[in-house]
This record gives structure tokens, C-alpha cells and sequence, in this order.
């Protein structure tokens, strides 16, 4: 079964990637993905300038059908990422980057333009856990402006990573100013910000930053995530492609973010559950389907999702 996919001048050979958060804050965790049949490219940590310790322990839990995190951006410094992109990759690497302020964030980029790296960059609007900062990508002016600023002087590929929303008339405003930028891609969605998960038990919140409070992945955010995917393919130019995250547990799961119209598939929670070999049972069951659904390549149903 063919599965590829391409975003700007980068070709994927194969569906997968992590989510940038799980598998990705060293150089161990990069190459291990990296190595494996199954995984098309690597998205690094979202990096800030300087290297970061997150927030305290707790900070991240499974649950029972998903998981609850404010791990706060403990990340390694934006070099250390930058150089892993330039010195080791076999496969694409996507630089995740989560700059404090649009100066920060303006900083890193021009780094990245003025670097040899040629892979893709991503632009993490939505960090729901950084105490004191909301996640960007609910600001619609400021997000434009923000993209105005970077597409002023970055020339390389650059996409952009969303929370989600939950209102059909955001989804028309976030996509007009979006289809402004000459954008590679949105990858949607991140985490749902701000749940909360409560132990009966102990009668108290299961993580320690914010009184509990944290991004949401896994199981439960999928309809969510299928709906944003969905509304933006609806929406985007066809040039500005889609990397499908969220709630990815099974092949029926990657399959249906196919339908809505996803070119790649980020898997988040469920590698943190069980590890890499994740990325072949997804590949598995996902040929499965297709064999039985007598699909040859992905292209003939991918954005396909039928309406009643
Ligand atoms: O707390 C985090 O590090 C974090 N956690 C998330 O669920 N999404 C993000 O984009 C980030 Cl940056």
C-alpha cells in the first residue's frame, strides 16, 4: 500500500511522525525515531532561545482513555535542536519552534533562514502551559501579525501548529488569515488547554502546575481532532498541506484523519504509551483497511470524507 506524502520540498516516505512533545527533548529520543521502518520524519521539541527545566513534577499522567499534560516547555535551547537538524537526520526533521515573545520567536527564525537547514519549520502558536501566556492562536490579530512579522523575511518552508477550535465561524477566521501566508502547512491539532482530571481517590487535581490544570491528548480529543483537520482542509488553499494530530490510538483512527483530509499523521499520547512500535501496528491496521477497502494508494481517499 503506498503511503506518502509531501510538504513544500520535503518528501515523506510514509504517513508518520511523532507529535512534537513526545519522543523528541534529546538526541536519543530523535534517532530512535529516526530508525524505525515505520516513522516517515521526527518533530523536535518546540524550542525556546535559551534551554528550559518546565514546570514541576507532576507534570504529565495517562488516563484511562488519554492523558493530561503541563509539562511547561522543558526543552534543550533552540541550538541544540537546530544542530540536530543540520548534522544528524537520515529522514526529514521538522524544527518545532515556541519562542516566549514574537521577538524570540522572530529571533530563532532568523537563525533558521540564515542556517543551511532546508527541511521544514513549524511555528507553535498554542503551548497552552507556560504560566502566564495564553495560547497565541486564539488571538486572531496578533496572529496575524506574528505571521505579517515572520513572512517578512523567512524564505524557507514554515507551517504552523494550532490549537483547536470549537466555533465554525473561528474556523472561517482563523482560514482567511492563514490563506494570506505562503504557509507549508498547519499541523492540527495541539493539546485541548486548560482540562482537568480528578482522582476520586485522593479526592485531589493528578498534576501539580497550574491546580491541575493541563492539555489534553489522546482518545478523547479526537473528534476534536478530526473536526479541526476537517473545517481547515474545507477551508486552506490546496498548496497549504495538513499534518493530522490528535487522538490517533488505532488504523481506523489514522484512516479516518485521512478521510478529512490529513497529508501526514502525528501521533502524541499513544507513543508515549507504547513507545515506537506503535508507528508498524498503525501501519498495520491502516493496510488493513485499505486492502479490505481495496485502496491502492492513500491519494484516492485522502479529503474524500463523504457527507450524508
Ligand atoms: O507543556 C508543554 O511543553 C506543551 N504541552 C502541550 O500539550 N502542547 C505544547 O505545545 C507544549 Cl509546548
Amino acid at each position: 500500500v503506498k503511503m506518502d506524502a509531501q510538504i513544500a520540498n520535503v518528501k515523506f516516505d510514509g504517513l508518520f511522525i511523532n507529535a512534537s512533545g513526545v519522543h523528541c527533548q534529546l538526541n536519543n529520543d530523535l534517532d530512535e525515531l529516526q530508525a524505525n521502518t515505520f516513522v516517515a520524519g521526527t518533530v523536535t521539541k518546540s524550542a525556546t532561545l535559551a534551554s528550559r527545566p518546565g514546570n514541576p513534577r507532576p507534570r504529565y499522567v495517562d488516563l484511562a482513555h488519554g492523558s493530561i499534560n503541563s509539562m511547561g516547555l522543558p526543552n534543550q535551547g533552540f541550538d541544540y535542536y537546530l544542530n540536530y537538524a543540520l548534522t544528524r537526520p537520515s529522514k526529514p526533521v521538522i524544527l518545532s519552534v515556541a519562542g516566549l515573545s514574537v521577538a524570540e520567536n522572530l529571533k530563532m527564525l532568523t537563525q533558521i533562514q540564515e542556517s543551511s537547514f532546508d527541511g521544514l519549520t513549524e511555528l507553535n502558536l498554542s503551548c497552552p502551559n507556560v504560566i502566564g501566556k495564553p495560547q497565541l492562536a486564539y488571538d486572531f490579530q496578533a496572529t496575524e501579525e506574528i505571521l505579517t512579522a515572520v513572512f517578512s523575511f523567512f524564505k524557507k518552508p514554515l507551517g504552523v501548529k494550532l490549537p483547536p477550535y470549537f466555533d465554525l465561524v473561528h474556523f472561517d477566521q482563523m482560514a482567511a488569515i492563514l490563506n494570506k501566508f505562503p504557509l507549508s502547512h498547519v499541523n492540527s491539532i495541539n493539546s485541548i488547554g486548560n482540562g482537568l482530571w480528578v482522582d476520586p481517590v485522593t479526592e485531589s487535581v493528578v498534576i501539580k502546575p497550574k491546580n491541575g490544570f493541563g492539555g489534553v491528548g489522546g482518545a478523547y480529543i479526537l473528534p476534536t481532532a478530526l473536526a479541526n483537520v476537517r473545517a481547515f482542509r474545507m477551508r486552506l488553499n490546496p498548496a497549504i498541506k495538513l499534518i493530522g494530530t490528535g487522538g490517533v490510538t488505532t488504523g481506523a483512527d489514522v484512516f479516518a484523519h485521512l478521510l478529512c483530509g490529513a497529508d501526514i499523521i502525528a501521533v502524541g499520547t499513544q507513543l508515549q504509551v507504547e513507545g515506537p512500535l506503535v508507528f508498524e501496528r498503525l501501519t498495520n491496521e491502516l493496510a488493513a483497511i485499505m486492502d479490505e477497502k481495496n485502496y491502492q494508494d492513500i491519494a484516492e481517499l485522502r479529503g474524500k470524507l463523504k457527507t450524508l
